[in-house]
């Protein structure tokens, strides 16, 4: 396979790591070829960074019309997501998607999908800050209830959308407490920079409006920590992952960032692959 052309949208924590990545060859058979973000100068500035010199945008029409990339990873935002995703399918550039909150909406993916055909391009969903994702798809039609327990301190949580029409108060929390309970559906609303890992788990299993979230603010944790618990007639599955915070984003873990590193050189990289 001919090297693979990456395009990043979002320069911060994941994107920089991962434009690094391939800067440095981690990432074998993948050059960097364009970076976007829409903080001024940010693309820019991660661009000084690297040896290989990509293009760097702060306008999306200009990131998209200029660039010959195969592959785009968006690690930016849902809302960039729903801005840009149809738009860079259509541009024949298959699309690696982190904000996967962005996909519960159910008309929205489909049309994601539908977009992805007509092009013939392909839509990653990298398994992220969690784990167990390969037995969860391997036993998709035998499960009865999924369940995913976020736990992370409040400083982890705070700016969630959630608290602009919640009564709970993060800087009066001083024991664990559950501050969320209800569907993946609505906990990627709600939190759309913590728990995009829950839609991670519902695309795997059954779905955004089956899979069950509890979020915990705990002032004593320094990890981020996802329990998943499924059941179902092939037994029963626990994985608990406690994540060490990324050190430029206290709510994105570092296994998220190794994750998108990971889902990327699987992509480029045509030998083996290990794992369904
Ligand atoms: N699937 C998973 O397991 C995980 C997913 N995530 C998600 O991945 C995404 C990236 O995470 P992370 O790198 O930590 O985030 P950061 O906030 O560190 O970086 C995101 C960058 O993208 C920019 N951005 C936001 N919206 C847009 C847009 N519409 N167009 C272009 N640029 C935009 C941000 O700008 P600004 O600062 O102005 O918003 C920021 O510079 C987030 O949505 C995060 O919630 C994170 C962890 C795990
Ligand atoms: O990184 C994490 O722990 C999970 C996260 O922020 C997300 O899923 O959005």
């Amino acid at each position: 396979m001919p090297a693979r052309k990456v395009g990043i949208i979002g320069c911060g924590t994941i994107g920089s790591q991962l434009a690094i990545a391939v800067d440095t060859g981690a990432v074998r058979n993948a050059s960097l070829v364009s970076l976007f973000d829409v903080v001024q100068n940010s693309a820019q500035v991660l661009k000084q960074k690297l040896n290989t010199g990509p293009s760097a945008y702060s306008s999306f029409d200009d990131f998209i019309k200029k660039t010959d990339c195969d592959i785009v990873v968006e690690a930016a935002s849902q809302e960039a997501v729903k801005r840009f995703a149809v738009q860079v399918l259509r541009a024949e550039k298959d699309l690696m998607v982190m904000s996967v909150g962005a996909l519960a909406d159910k008309t929205f993916l489909s049309e994601l999908l539908r977009e992805a055909e007509k092009a013939g391009r392909r839509l990653y969903v990298p398994t992220g800050a969690i784990a167990g994702i390969d037995a969860i798809r391997a036993v998709k039609h035998l499960l009865d209830s999924v369940t995913l327990a976020t736990t992370k301190s409040p400083k982890a949580l705070a700016g969630a959308p959630f608290f602009e029409t919640s009564k709970v108060k993060l800087d009066e929390i001083k024991e664990r407490t559950v501050i969320y309970e209800g569907t993946a559906a609505d906990a990627v609303r709600a939190f759309p920079a913590n728990v995009n890992v829950a839609a991670v788990l519902s695309l795997a299993g059954i779905g955004v409006d089956r899979t069950k979230v509890r979020i915990i603010a705990d002032p004593a944790f320094t990890t981020n920590q996802h329990e998943i618990t499924a059941k179902g007639s092939f037994g029963e599955f626990r994985f608990t992952v406690n994540n060490v915070p990324s050190p430029g984003n206290p709510k994105t873990s570092y296994l998220a960032v190794l994750s998108a590193i990971e889902c990327l050189r699987s992509i480029c990289d045509d030998g083996m692959r290990v794992g369904s």
